[in-house]
């Protein structure tokens, strides 16, 4: 495949080693120096683009590719108060977009186990639950991604859960967490890839499942394997498409 990176920090480039390791050619790197390169022109030399770039930008990557209908993987996350938009449009306009908030195998179990335990949850009203989420201090947006795709799976299956809130730790404290709300604390600590945990507290004992990510290699082999699977398909994915397990919905 020959790839456009749009965005190459700290994602983009691992996903260029990983793309040539698979036998995938880069033709394009978009960066905030070179935005004048994001022609229509050059994205047509593309099969498919790969947006890791920042909350600020990808909305604009996205409608550029759409206006050449260019298949697109997303990997950026702080956008998703659009997501419902876009996929409108990516749908009339018959484009080809998959996001994903984590794009690796680990974090994608996680999800699943995630659900899994929550539904289990309904009936220990004793437990009470609470996420975590610890990041590099140069993420731009907080919560992460991931830590709102497991509150919204634990929000999906446990029933005395209705939204989450979000507490960024060394700003503003929140005043309340009512009963029916779901607390993620987030916390920036220097050159820490992407932790998360979820934890359950009773007066009696804690049960806790944790995600911790050693460096940045798997969420970008995600994002190039979900780039392979875009091949030849149409229409608004979400990376667990691709991975497709099966025990809960
Ligand atoms: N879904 C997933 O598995 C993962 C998602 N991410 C997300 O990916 C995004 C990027 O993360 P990093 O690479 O760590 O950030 P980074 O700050 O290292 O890189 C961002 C890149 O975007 C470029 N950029 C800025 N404005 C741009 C524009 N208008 N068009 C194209 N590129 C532009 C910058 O020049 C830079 O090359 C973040 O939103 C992060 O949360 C990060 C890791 C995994
Ligand atoms: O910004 C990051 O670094 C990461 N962002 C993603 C998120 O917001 O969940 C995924 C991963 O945790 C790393």
């Amino acid at each position: 495949m020959k790839i456009a990176l749009l965005g190459y920090g700290k994602m983009g480039q691992m996903i260029e080693r990983m793309a040539m390791q698979r036998g995938h050619d880069i033709v394009l790197k978009i960066t905030v120096n070179n935005l004048d390169d994001l022609t229509k022109e050059n994205l047509s030399k593309a099969d498919v683009a790969i947006d890791f770039s920042t909350p600020d930008a990808v909305i604009n990557n996205i409608y550029k590719c759409f206006e050449v209908n260019l298949p697109i993987v997303v990997g950026t996350t702080g956008w998703y108060g659009e997501l419902q938009n876009i996929k409108n449009d990516c749908l009339a306009s018959n484009n080809t977009l998959l996001y994903g908030s984590n794009f690796s195998v680990g974090v994608n179990l996680f999800f699943h186990l995630n659900k899994f335990l929550a539904r289990l949850m309904n009936k220990y009203p004793e437990y009470d639950v609470q996420v975590e989420e610890i990041h590099h201090t140069q993420k731009l947006d907080a919560p992460s991604g991931t830590a709102m795709t497991i509150a919204e799976g634990i929000i999906d299956q446990l029933e005395r859960k209705n939204e989450w809130v979000n507490e960024l730790i060394g700003s503003q404290e929140l005043e309340v967490v009512k009963n029916d709300q779901l607390l993620i604390e987030s916390h920036r600590i220097e050159n820490v890839p992407g932790t998360h945990s979820v934890l359950y507290s009773s007066e009696v004992d804690d049960i806790e499942i944790k995600h911790t990510a050693h460096n940045r290699a798997g969420f970008a082999l995600g994002a190039v394997i979900a780039a392979e699977w875009l091949q030849n398909k149409q229409g608004f994915y979400n990376i667990a498409d691709v991975f497709n397990f099966k025990l809960i919905d």
